[in-house]
């Protein structure tokens, strides 16, 4: 679904990605591992549209998308999860999910007032899109709740709610472990796993949590320094040398 190939970011003299090329099977939850610096943030930030290459290209479904802006490739069903912004916090749980979908009819105020019975008849879908969402997230008693409030792991639900919004087709996941109890964790798991399973969403997640990876993801992508390293299960990677080397330095025999 996704296809990186020689993939280059320079900063300065620092070449974070570096000749880069992977591809991301549809349907699967691909993992994007590697030690800090490895340069998978950065990968990502070019995938979904914030940074551009200096070099190599991206396609999805074959399609050449490289330096497409991040509401192009919204559109494109391309999305990432990012934090929640600031000014989203002071929003109810249900608002912020309502605010995402694209081309909302009521925005245009001349058509709210000539065509008012469309605007409603879209709002009420959007809400109960939404209510549904967060029904399937278990967030639907939270609704009214402002979602600066919500704790870390019922945030990462939320955006995870943002993104079924829009139905997408490849959602990336930075971190979604980082902060969030084992409790949660589990919700999100299999809120995960559901999604690529009953809805074909493709993921492709960066995590340091190796149990999450293990359980959650195939195929496993390591990086270092910029380049793919392995690539494998978990089982297949855990066993490989130069992985080993990448995050704990000289492996003795
Ligand atoms: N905007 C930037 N300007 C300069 N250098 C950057 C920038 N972003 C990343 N880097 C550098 O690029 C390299 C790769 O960073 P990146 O954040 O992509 O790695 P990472 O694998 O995501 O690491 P981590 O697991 O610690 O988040 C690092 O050496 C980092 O310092």
């Amino acid at each position: 679904m996704i296809k990186v190939e020689h993939l280059v970011k320079r900063f300065g003299g620092l070449t974070a990605v570096d000749d880069c090329t992977l591809s991301v099977p549809a349907g699967s939850i691909t993992a994007v591992i590697g030690p800090n610096g490895a340069g998978k943030t950065t990968l990502f930030s070019m995938i979904a549209g914030f940074l551009k290459p200096n070099g190599g290209r991206i396609l999805m479904d074959g399609d050449d998308i490289t330096g497409l802006s991040p509401p192009t490739l919204f559109h494109k069903g391309l999305v990432r999860t990012f934090q929640i912004p600031h000014e989203l916090s002071r929003m109810t749980v249900l608002e912020n999910l309502m605010l995402v979908p694209p081309a909302q009819v009521g925005e245009h105020v001349w058509l709210a007032w000539l065509q008012p019975g469309r605007v409603r008849a879209q709002e009420k879908e959007i809400r109960e899109r939404a209510e549904e969402v967060l029904q399937f997230l278990d967030l639907y008693r939270l609704r009214y709740e402002l979602a600066g409030r919500l704790s870390g792991g019922q945030k990462k639900l939320l955006e995870l709610g943002r993104t079924m919004m829009i139905e997408p087709r490849v959602v990336l996941l930075d971190e979604p472990a980082a902060g969030v109890n084992r409790t949660l964790l589990g919700k999100l798991t299999e809120a995960i796993q559901r999604l690529n399973e009953e809805q074909g969403y493709t993921f492709v997640v960066i995590e340091h949590d190796m149990d999450m990876i293990a359980e959650l993801c195939s195929p496993v992508i390591v990086m270092a320094q910029g380049r793919v390293l392995a690539e494998g299960s978990m089982a297949e990677i855990r066993r490989n040398r130069d992985v080993l080397e990448a995050y704990l330095g000289v492996v003795e025999d």
